[in-house]
């Protein structure tokens, strides 16, 4: 176990008011420790003029790609994709021919074990492989990937990662299901036309070449592969990412499992008849283990031995299962979180056999930077408020205003994920590692401060646009923690769109003048 006060701050990642304050709020700029047993971290630091500064990719706690965003860049622009950018007290760099950056480790470098002991020891187990790790695009070069739900909002920016920055990757076999009428080539056509992949298609118009869409049911024995399919898997593949779940909350408990336990049991079955395989990442959530305090990146006991689970519930009607449901996930708020705690478990099992990675990303929003900024395609999680407060058709809430915004953009997610299969591939954990990957320990920022950085962005973007200050209120959204509270601000502000009279906009902070400019679109 990992020092108890660090860890606690970076893992925590359960939403509500916390006690992030053990470290206490950033007070200028300051950056905090890692957790110690993993070597590949995403970590944000930040001041307190501006919420959001740099993101650090750390290898064994040596920074090796480090990316400032000043306060005005909430709109950054794109930027450099190499991610072996920055100089650090770990890692040496050399330069190819071809201006590639190559970091190997200095031999005195500093290691963190797993028990949280610095370690100057060069004879261990990571730092035989460090010194020929190379970066991690040449690791990706000349392999066969195996992605799962590479056709959902974190699969696709991952499979575009991929082929951007790992532009000698060999091949990306993705599982993949006919659905709403379209063909499993249909469907993967479809998503490599998106301009999710312009920038990759500029680089290279024959990108496509590289996916082989394989048909694939996860709920389905055996995965619904086919023999001829299994036999070219099982040849070639070097690495899995498994991405494919139900992140539905409200899914019944006998479907999450079949597909995010069962299902990635069948694919750790499927992993184990390969004979390249060198990594197996499994992308897990924050909310895993969300009936906790305090969340290690470590993999807790499961609340049942999902054999015996699934077993029992083969026999019985669906609304038997229905009716049981609430004891049986117990503390957990849904069957979403209840049955990712159990896939970890499953995974964890297989660690004897595999090299294996598991991701917990808090709640995945937009992309940050790449491969442009803001991308987004689905409206899980808060963003589906967002674009109703940003419609005005949301005025007023029930939250926290103090609550920690868990949010973490698509694109960190993704570079963390990649950066864990080549490290996992290179330094063969003895353990699966576990890799939270998440704000609210180290870098807070709170459901309040998104209405503050939202309305000044908007009315700075407007401004840009329009060369106007004008205050039209495109964006109100008021958090009230008490109910009578908001439905009080509910009553008025939902039930007038244009509040003509002047009493009314002071009434719901808006100026007197509101009124006659209030626009919706
Ligand atoms: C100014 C201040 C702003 C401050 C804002 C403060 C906001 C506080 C908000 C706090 C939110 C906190 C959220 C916490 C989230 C924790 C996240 C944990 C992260 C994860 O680990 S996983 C990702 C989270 N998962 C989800 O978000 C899934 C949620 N969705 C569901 O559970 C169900 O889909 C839902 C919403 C219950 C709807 O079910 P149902 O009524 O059965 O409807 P259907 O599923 O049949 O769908 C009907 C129709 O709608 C389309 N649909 C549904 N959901 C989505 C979606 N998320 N995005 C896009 N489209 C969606 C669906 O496709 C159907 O369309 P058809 O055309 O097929 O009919
Ligand atoms: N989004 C978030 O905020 C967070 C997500 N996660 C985790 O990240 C992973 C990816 O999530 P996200 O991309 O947001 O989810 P999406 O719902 O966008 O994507 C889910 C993917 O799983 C596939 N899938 C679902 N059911 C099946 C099935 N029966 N057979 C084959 N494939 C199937 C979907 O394929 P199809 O297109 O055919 O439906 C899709 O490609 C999940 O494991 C989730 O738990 C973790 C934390 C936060």
């Amino acid at each position: 176990m990992a020092p108890a006060g660090v860890l606690k701050s970076y893992s925590r990642a359960t939403g509500g008011r916390d006690r992030q304050d053990e470290e206490g709020r950033a007070h200028g700029r300051r950056r905090h420790a890692l957790p110690t047993h993993n070597c590949v971290s995403v970590w944000l630091s930040h001041s307190q003029s501006a919420h959001l500064r740099e993101v650090h990719v750390h290898v064994h706690g040596a920074e090796i790609s480090t990316v400032e965003v000043s306060p005005q860049q909430l709109q950054p622009e794109p930027r450099s994709d190499r991610w072996e950018e920055a100089e650090s007290p770990q890692l040496t760099r050399r330069t190819t021919a071809g201006g590639r950056n190559i970091f190997t480790e200095r031999p005195e470098a500093q290691y963190h074990d797993g028990s949280g002991e610095h370690r100057t020891d060069g004879s261990s187990r990571l730092t035989d492989t460090c010194s020929s790790m190379g970066s991690i695009a040449e690791y990706y070069a000349g392999k066969s990937v195996l992605i799962t739900g590479a056709t959902g909002f974190m699969g696709k920016v991952l499979v575009e990662k991929l082929l951007r920055s790992c532009p000698e990757v060999k091949a990306l076999y993705v599982l993949v299901r006919p659905k709403a009428g379209q063909s499993m080539q249909q469907r993967v056509s479809d998503m490599m036309k998106s301009k999710l992949f312009d920038r990759v298609r500029e680089d290279n118009p024959d990108f496509h070449e590289k996916i082989v869409p394989i048909s694939s049911e996860m709920m389905q024995p055996s995965l619904a592969i086919s023999p001829e399919d299994v036999e070219k898997l099982t040849a070639c593949i070097n690495v899995i990412f498994h991405c494919a779940a139900t992140i539905r909350f409200d899914e019944q408990l006998k479907h999450a499992l079949q597909l995010n336990v069962l299902g990635t049991q069948q694919l750790l079955s499927l992993a184990q008849q390969m004979h390249h395989l060198e990594a197996f990442i499994h992308v897990s959530t924050a909310y895993a283990n969300c009936n906790r305090k305090h969340i290690d990146e470590v993999i807790y006991p499961p609340p049942v031995e999902p054999k015996k689970l699934i077993e029992s519930l083969e026999w019985m009607d669906d609304s038997i299962v229905r009716d049981i449901t609430p004891r049986l996930i117990g503390d957990r708020p849904n069957t979403y979180t209840y049955t990712k705690a159990l896939a970890e478990y499953v995974v964890q099992q297989e660690q004897d056999k595999l090299n294996i990675g598991i991701i917990r990303p808090s709640i995945v929003g937009a992309s940050w930077q790449e491969p442009f900024p803001g991308w987004i395609d689905n409206f899980n999680g808060p963003s589906g408020v967002f674009i109703a407060a940003g419609k005005g058709i949301l005025r007023t809430m029930r939250a926290n205003n103090d609550a920690v915004a868990d949010l973490i953009p698509v694109d960190v997610v993704i570079n963390l994920t990649l950066a864990a299969g080549w490290y996992t591939a290179v330094h063969k954990p003895k353990t699966a590692l576990v890799y939270n990957c998440t704000t609210g320990g180290i870098n807070p920022f709170h459901w309040g401060e998104i209405g503050t950085y939202t309305h000044t962005h908007t009315h700075t973007h407007r401004k840009q646009e329009t060369g106007s200050c004008s205050h039209h209120f495109y964006f109100l959204l008021l958090l009230y923690l008490h109910h009578h509270h908001h439905h009080h601000h509910k009553s008025i502000i939902h039930c007038c769109d244009r509040p003509s009279c002047p009493c009314v906009c002071v009434c719901v902070c808006l100026p007197p003048s509101a009124g006659r400019r209030w626009k919706m679109e």
